[in-house]
């Protein structure tokens, strides 16, 4: 916090990230002349050019703040807003992005001419691109926008740190960034979801550190005796995020100025810790963070408490604990030993049931509100987000039996569980968010048009219905044809065969994908409109400017 007196001074935080920046200034343009390849030459002096950026920014902000700002506007605790608004700006961007780029992979598996025969537009450099935007951009950035503004207003204290707030999200769509080129370049470690190459990891290793202490700190300093249960989910995101990370992540550089890593761990062993990660990423990054935007929003728009508050401690418990042992079942039928195998299917059927106990809470929040769901717009993509939640997590556990894994893995139909997981639970649940936090982050009445809304609802979950129908049918075709034997024992389609009868199903997908993208235009459409024109709420003229 600043010092009470007039006089201006700048804070520790300011001093220090300042001395910090131009110190990896200069360390990242030294690393850049000595770049072994263009890829970290490139990254090299955009970190650096970065870093510089940071140093006049942080410069800046000291010249033009006032020396003190008041602890409490109108009896309230003085909010820190201005990460949280970056961030949602953020997500929007990424997210139209992400969806574009899975509309151009999608339209590539149909037309393989779209590859263009360029190294950077091809599905394998693009297809990382489009999952790391979908869900750790546009993904990352709801949830640490939504985090921040929960943990707030649930402690009801500022979010700790002055500048930390706005390094970590700064900072951590700098990752996003440099990840991002990273794969149009070529720069991978070829683990899925965790694509970045060492530096990009040591630096959201930073980030997410200090996310961590931030969060933490709010808690602390918290006003209000009770943590509320949205929060214990969003720290077992940011904790179990962090342990993944450093798990799947160990490797040694070929050269200090070099992109190229190996990674520590080899075999099977590899190959556990990879699955470990990307299925607690998908229960940690894509559940239980989206799971705490659940318990606070739906009951704040439905106007009514949690259904059962004691069923959400349960769920909460029951849920982590049986989550981190599931891995395995993205290893069915490979060299990883037969008991491992039936440790993560057997957890994965138990998950079943914390999941829809979740979803059976979040359901019932609305008794007594059903109503709303004709007139409000947002809370119907809210509950249907559960909805979609009650189906995926009813889907994996039974994907996750062996004999149906026999058939379903490798093909369309795990396309299609995702993305039944993505777009109806991650994405209408999150899109649901932005239309309470805008109005709420810009003191504006209300949405600039519900209409809208209503008709992003019903175009987005009409491309829904069409791609997961199409990846279900296509899924369970392909995993027929390749199983398929004639009397004398010889396979009875070729491999090339099976890939024609997929064509059909791709075109029905990339048309569900691009109404699923018209539909998030038409969200950016209105948010920015609610920003720019939506009427403001009424505030006496002498009320005091946050902090930012
Ligand atoms: C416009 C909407 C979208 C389209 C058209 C689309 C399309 C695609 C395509 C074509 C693939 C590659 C499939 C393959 O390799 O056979 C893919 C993979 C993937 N997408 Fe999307 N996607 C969309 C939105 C999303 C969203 C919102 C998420 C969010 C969380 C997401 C998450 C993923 C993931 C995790 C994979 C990898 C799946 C796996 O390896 O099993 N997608 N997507
Ligand atoms: C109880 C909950 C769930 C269970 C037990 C479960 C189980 C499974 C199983 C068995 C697979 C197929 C593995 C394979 O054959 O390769 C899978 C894949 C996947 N699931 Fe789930 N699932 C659950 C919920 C979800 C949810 C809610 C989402 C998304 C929000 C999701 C995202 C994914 C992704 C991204 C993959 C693809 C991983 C890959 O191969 O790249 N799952 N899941
Ligand atoms: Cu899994």
């Amino acid at each position: 916090m600043y010092p009470p007196q007039t006089t201006k001074w700048m804070t520790h935080g300011e001093a220090g990230l300042t001395m910090f920046f131009a110190v990896m200034a200069y360390l990242c343009l030294f690393a850049a002349a000595k770049a072994q390849d263009t890829a970290f030459a490139f990254h090299a002096a955009l970190s650096s050019a970065a870093s510089l950026a940071a140093v006049i920014a942080i410069g800046n902000r000291y010249f033009e703040r006032r020396a003190a700002w008041p602890r409490e506007i109108n009896g309230r605790p003085n909010y820190n807003m201005g990460p949280i608004k970056f961030s949602a700006v953020m997500s929007v961007i990424w997210g139209i992005a992400g969806f574009a780029v899975g509309l151009l992979i999608a339209s590539q598996l149909a037309w393989p001419s779209l590859n263009l025969d360029l190294p950077w537009t091809s599905f394998g450099r693009l297809r990382p691109l489009h999952t790391s935007a979908v869900i750790f951009a546009f993904g990352g950035n709801v949830l640490i926008a939504s985090s921040f503004y929960v943990v707030q207003k649930t402690c009801r204290s500022r979010l700790a740190g002055d500048l930390a707030p706005w390094f970590v999200v700064i900072g951590y769509n700098y990752f996003i960034l440099v990840a991002g080129t990273g794969y149009l370049l070529g720069v991978t470690q070829s683990k899925e979801y965790a694509e970045p190459e060492w530096y990009a990891d040591l630096w959201l290793t930073i980030v997410w550190v200090v996310y961590l202490l931030v969060f933490l700190g709010t808690i602390i300093k918290r006003k209000e005796p009770h943590i509320f249960v949205a929060n214990w989910f969003y720290l077992a995101f940011i904790v179990t995020i962090a342990v993944l990370h450093l798990g799947n992540n160990p490797a040694v550089p070929v050269s200090l100025f070099g992109s190229k890593s190996y990674v520590a761990w080899a075999g099977v062993q590899d190959a556990m810790f990879q699955w470990w990660y990307g299925h607690n990423a998908v229960g940690f990054f894509l559940t239980a963070g989206f799971l705490a935007i659940m318990y606070y929003f739906i009951p704040k728009r439905a106007e009514r408490p949690i259904y059962s508050y004691r069923l959400s401690i349960i769920h909460f418990w029951s849920l982590i604990f049986l989550y981190i042992w599931a891995g395995p079942h993205h290893l069915h039928y490979t060299a990883l030993p037969d008991w491992a195998q039936t440790l993560g299917m057997t957890f994965s059927i138990m998950l079943w049931m914390p999941s829809w106990g979740g979803m059976i809470n979040g359901l019932m929040t609305l008794s007594g509100a059903w109503d709303k769901l004709r007139t409000d717009p947002v809370l119907r993509m809210l509950v249907v987000s559960v909805a979609f939640y009650g189906m995926s997590t009813f889907e994996g556990p039974m994907m996750s039996i062996k004999v149906v894994n026999s058939l379903s893995h490798y093909t369309d139909w795990t396309i299609g569980h995702v993305h039944s997981g993505a777009l109806g639970w991650v994405r209408f649940v999150s899109f649901g968010a932005l239309y309470c936090l805008v109005p709420w982050l810009w003191d504006r009445k209300g949405l600039y048009s519900l209409k809208l809304v209503n008709w992003h609802f019903w175009i987005a979950t009409l491309g829904i219905v069409l791609y997961i129908s199409a990846m279900w049918v296509s899924g369970i075709l392909q995993g027929l044809m390749w199983r398929s034997y004639t009397s004398l024992g010889f396979l009875e389609y070729s491999f090339i065969e099976s890939v024609e009868a997929m064509h059909p199903f791709y075109i029905i997908r990339a048309a569900g994908g691009a109404l699923f993208l018209v539909g998030s235009l038409i969200m950016a459409f209105n948010l920015w409109m609610t920003v720019r024109v939506a009427e403001a709420e009424v505030k006496s003229p002498l009320a005091l400017q946050p902090a930012e």
